[in-house]
């Protein structure tokens, strides 16, 4: 089951306030014969109060890049911002962290995959190590640690050890850990890859859930567009080292060729025969209770096939995929397609391979001619 599908939805106020600003950040690791370019030229902008998710196959360079946001790795070139600080000023050519860069690194949490909690400290022990290594007292560490165990539904387990732990508590702690040195931003690297589903809804939703109550900022990668939908205001694509695309959800969702609009919601169905054009829609807003596939075939007299749906809610809001064909080539639709985007709906065309039509597999597929022009065309006869 989806995990967006059973996280109830109620979200943070985003502001338009940048709290993760990257700007051109490269980073390049050298090792004894090649060079390795992991950043190149990351400009990355996160909103204060939005959960924000970074995509990307293995090697694209997510994980440099959420490194780099609190520097842990040092980039190459570029800019960090967070929280109206200049880290990579802060951090000046030393390669140790030096106080004012520590005490700002302190204001950023971060989540591993693998929990990285310490083994021979208790639970309480674990969520007090940043306040220990701070200078806070020991009594206020402990008043710390116990409230931060309650946030995280952990205040039974403080005398616990790690290795008496589920997958899920582990991370709970290492929540709870991330957010001792009262973070405005949480940077969480995979936190639920190495958990399986039902764990993973729990953590996201306590991802959702601190999100809103203490108005953290969220800034995620992960493999999974499951999770992307479960619980970001905005994401990102990354492909070798570089930003592709980026925005909120409801933005991608309304881009004509959005990948990540078409991985998030991901829409199937094969054209009944050759020589038909199949159209993917999307819709969300007010257009979604519209009946305007209906009104479709009646103001044009065709008859459409639809050939899969689907239908999420995503920042509790309805979208709407749905693959239909229409009769006949598309120079045949141009009009009906001008008619769904007037409508507000997103249109691609699908370029889909038809065996029977005669067309080469090797043969680049047709470009959609421009509607736009064609509709000027089509008024003027
Ligand atoms: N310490 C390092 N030394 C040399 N090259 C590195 C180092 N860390 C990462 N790289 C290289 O940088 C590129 C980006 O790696 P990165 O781990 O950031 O990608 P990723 O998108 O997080 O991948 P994954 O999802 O597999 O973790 C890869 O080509 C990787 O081999």
């Amino acid at each position: 089951m989806p995990y967006a599908s059973v996280i109830p939805v109620a979200y943070s106020t985003v502001t338009e306030t940048p709290v993760i600003t990257t700007t051109g950040l490269r980073k390049v690791y050298h090792s004894r014969d090649r060079e390795s370019v992991a950043l190149d030229g990351v400009d990355l902008h996160v909103r204060e109060g939005e959960v924000f998710g970074v995509v990307g196959r293995s090697g694209a360079g997510k994980s440099t890049l959420i490194r780099c946001v609190n520097l842990l790795e040092r980039p190459t070139s570029g800019t960090v911002e967070v929280a109206g600080t200049d880290l990579t000023a802060l951090a000046g050519r030393s390669r140790r962290a030096n106080p004012a860069l520590r005490a700002a690194r302190s204001r950023i949490g971060m989540v591993f995959q693998h929990f990285n909690l310490l083994a021979s400290r208790t639970v309480q022990d674990n969520v007090e190590l940043p306040l220990e290594i701070l200078g806070v007292s020991g009594r206020e560490r402990s008043r710390k640690a116990r409230e931060l165990l309650d946030l995280v539904g952990l205040a039974d387990k403080a005398k616990a050890y790690p290795a008496q732990l589920s997958g899920g508590q582990k991370q709970r702690v290492g929540i709870a850990r991330a957010l001792a040195g009262d973070p405005k931003v949480l940077l969480s690297d995979e936190a639920t890859s190495a958990l399986d589903p039902e764990t993973t809804r729990s953590i996201l939703r306590l991802l959702r859930d601190l999100n809103e109550q203490l108005g953290l900022t969220v800034l995620l990668i992960t493999h999974e567009m499951d999770v992307v939908k479960a619980v970001c205001d905005s994401a990102a694509l990354m492909r070798a080292g570089r930003i592709v695309e980026s925005g909120t959800v409801a933005e991608l969702l309304g881009t004509p060729g959005s990948e990540l609009a078409d991985e998030l919601f991901p829409v199937g169905g094969e054209p009944s025969r050759p020589g038909r054009t199949v159209v993917d829609l999307t819709f969300h807003g007010e257009v979604a209770t519209q009946p305007v596939i209906s009104q479709l075939a009646r103001t044009y007299n065709i008859d459409i096939s639809i050939l899969g749906a689907a239908i999420e809610t995503v920042g509790g809001r309805q979208i709407g995929r749905m693959r239909v064909e229409l009769p006949g080539a598309f120079e045949e639709n141009v009009v009906p397609i001008g008619f769904l985007r007037e409508k507000g709906l997103r249109v691609d065309v699908a370029d889909l391979a038809t065996p029977d039509a005669g067309t080469p597999d090797t043969e680049p597929p047709a470009a959609e001619p421009d509607v736009d022009a064609a509709l000027v065309e089509e008024a003027a006869k």
